[in-house]
């Protein structure tokens, strides 16, 4: 663990939050190296939003630090993007597609052409390339959610978050939108840390699984994915290693559920 935590590029470590008396999250330390891509999953309600929103900056833990390339996270930090479950309200549905990918870049100092080549190269990406002038609403949800995806990639963070960005649109879609992540990350070398509470995505995306205790959470388990990189809906989910590690997950996921939690120390 030491030698990871020296590594790391995003460090969230004993990290707590409190609602009020609910304890959400009770002791969670998690620590992604660069280029990595972590999923974390866990029962429903256990903490997994407000975990990512924490390492975010958009919401102050109770306790425990998050670090970014060694800076603490006290706010959104410029070099990292957010992609949420809600495509239809995170896209301004005025803009073009292309305007919707422009708006972060903005931000940026950037002349026009370096901006009109990061918007081309990410739109194309998610295979959109033809779609720019188009409105958010004139497209399907599933390539809304490639938008929001391109307007994250278009930045150039060097960590992407995604809360469950894919739990709103169909199997078929879901399934893409799984190979374009891997593609993704492959591509542009991002690191990436993925909430779903979909087992199978879980195991079909990461490297590592990181399971989630019900609240108070904690980690219930981090799981090393040990299938080959090149993954592929049909081969892959038919690999009986697959297999073996979605039922693990699925009984850790259903311990954690059945587990009384344990009294507070502090
Ligand atoms: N603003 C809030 N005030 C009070 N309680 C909250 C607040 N936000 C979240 N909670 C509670 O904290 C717990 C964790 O919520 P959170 O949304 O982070 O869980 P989750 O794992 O993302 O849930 P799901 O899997 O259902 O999306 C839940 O019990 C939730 O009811």
């Amino acid at each position: 663990m030491a030698a990871q935590t020296e590594t790391a590029l995003l460090e969230i470590t004993g990290l707590r939050k409190s609602y009020g008396d609910f304890e959400a999250i009770r002791d969670v330390s998690v620590a992604l190296a660069a280029g990595e891509l972590v999923c974390l999953v866990g029962p429903s309600g256990c903490g997994k939003t407000t975990l990512l929103k924490c390492a975010a900056g958009l919401m102050r833990p109770s306790g425990g630090t998050v670090t970014l390339s060694g800076t603490p996270v006290t706010a959104p930090p410029a070099d990292l993007a957010v992609v949420f479950q809600e495509y239809g309200r995170s896209l301004f549905p005025w803009l073009t597609v292309r305007r919707n990918v422009e708006l972060p870049l903005k931000e940026k100092k950037l002349g026009r052409a370096e901006r009109n080549r990061l918007i081309d190269e990410a739109l194309s990406a998610v295979g959109l390339a033809d779609r720019g002038d188009a409105y958010p609403w004139q497209l399907s949800g599933g390539m809304q959610q490639r938008v929001a995806i391109a307007r994250a990639v278009a930045y150039q963070p060097s960590v992407m978050l995604m809360d469950e960005p894919f739990a709103a649109v169909d199997a078929q879609t879901r399934a893409d939108l799984e190979d374009l992540i891997r593609s993704i990350w492959q591509k542009f070398g991002v690191t990436i840390l993925f909430v779903t509470h979909d087992i199978d995505e879980a195991v079909y995306l990461g490297e590592r699984v990181i399971v989630l205790s019900s609240a108070p959470t904690v980690v219930q388990e981090t799981l090393s994915v040990d299938l080959p990189a090149a993954r592929d809906q049909l081969t892959t989910r038919a690999d009986p290693r697959f297999t073996e590690l979605r039922a693990h997950v699925y009984a850790e996921i259903q311990a954690a559920k059945k587990r009384a939690p344990a009294p507070a120390t502090d």
